[in-house]
Parts: structure tokens; sequence; C-alpha cells
């Protein structure tokens, strides 16, 4: 089984938790490119969009996806990574594997309640946020090998599904 994969979905999804969890399953490590961003940028993405905006933090996230994609380990992306067409492209030729985490909006802002560090969710009401899901969703799904619907399960039981998933693959 493949200890290479990619992490795609709605902020709130799970990318990063459930990453953290399937890496050592798989034996392997975790690298997430929210958090290789903000290295690289030495602060926040809170900080930098609200001083750049999205369309700059946009192409900074297309250049670090391009570097960490092919690496060995599972890479949680930023739950925005699929609105570039570039990056759609890089998914879908990648070598890897690439899971899409799918969780219906209702519980994603149940999840994300008293969240301030997305700068996204800061921006938007129910309605938009409902707009905003509706609008990625098919690219998700444009990007991804394998779906993994998230809604009523625990990161430990996606983690677990995930690893079928592969297997039966
Ligand atoms: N399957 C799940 N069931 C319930 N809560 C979850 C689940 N997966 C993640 N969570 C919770 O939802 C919140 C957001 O999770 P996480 O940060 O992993 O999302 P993300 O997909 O990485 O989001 P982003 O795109 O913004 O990076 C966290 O509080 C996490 O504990
Ligand atoms: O959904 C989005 O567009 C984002 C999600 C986060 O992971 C970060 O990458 C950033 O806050 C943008
Ligand atoms: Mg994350």
């Amino acid at each position: 089984m493949t200890s290479s994969i990619a992490l795609i979905g709605f902020m709130g999804a799970g990318k990063t938790t459930v990453g953290a969890k399937l890496a050592p399953q798989l034996n392997t490590y975790q690298r997430d490119l929210d958090e290789v961003i903000e290295r690289e940028l030495g602060e926040s993405i809170q900080e930098f969009f609200a001083r750049e905006g999205e369309e700059r933090f946009r192409l900074i996230e297309t250049q670090a996806l391009k570097k960490q994609l092919d690496q060995v380990g599972v890479l949680s992306t930023g739950g925005g990574v699929v609105m570039r067409k570039e990056n759609r492209g890089l998914l879908s030729k990648s070598k890897v594997p690439v899971i899409y985490l799918r969780t219906q909006p209702e519980e994603l802002l149940d999840r994300l309640q008293g969240d301030e560090q997305r700068p996204l969710l800061q921006q938007m009401d129910r309605d938009g946020f409902i707009r905003l899901w509706e609008y990625r969703d098919p690219l998700y799904r444009e990007a991804a090998d394998i779906i993994v619907d998230t809604d009523g399960i625990n990161a430990d039981q996606v983690a677990t599904q995930i690893i079928e998933q592969l297997e039966d693959d």
C-alpha cells in the first residue's frame, strides 16, 4: 500500500487532524501545506491575508504545492487549494492518490464555530459559506482519486476508512 497521499477538502473537513492520525499508521510523516507556508512567510496565514490579500496567498500556495506534492508522506492541503486551475491540474496528474474528505457544510459550520484562524471564515456569513462549499465541491471531485464522506464519523474513523479504500485500490 502507498505511504504517500494528499488530502483535499473544505475548511474543517479534517485534512490537518486526519492527516496527523493517518501518517503513523502508514509509517510515514505528515506535512501540512498551510504550516509549510506559514513557516516560509514567518507569519500566520491570517496576518498575510490581512496585509497582502487572497490572490497573493494563492500564488504562494501554488509554489508550495509544486514543491510538496510528490514528496513522500501525507500532505494535508489548505481548503482553498482547488481554487486555481493550475493546482487542480497538479493534483490530477500527481502520482500520489488524492483523497477528498467530503463533509456537508452544516457539519463544517458546527466544527468551525468560534474559529478565528481562518480568514475566509471571518469574511462570510452562513449563506456565503454554503455558496462557497457548493462552488468548490465539484472542484474537489475533479481533482480527487478517492472520496471519503466524513459526516457523523470522527477523525479516527475517517483515517480507518482511508486505509480501507487504499487497500481496495
Ligand atoms: N471527522 C471529524 N469529526 C468531528 N470533528 C472533526 C473531524 N475532523 C476534524 N474535526 C475537527 O474540526 C476542526 C477542523 O479540523 P482541521 O483543522 O483538521 O480541518 P482542515 O480540513 O485542516 O481545515 P483547513 O482547510 O482550514 O486547514 C478541528 O477542531 C477538528 O478537531
Ligand atoms: O478554504 C480556504 O480558502 C482556506 C483554508 C485554509 O486551510 C487556509 O489555506 C486559508 O485560510 C484559506
Ligand atoms: Mg488544515
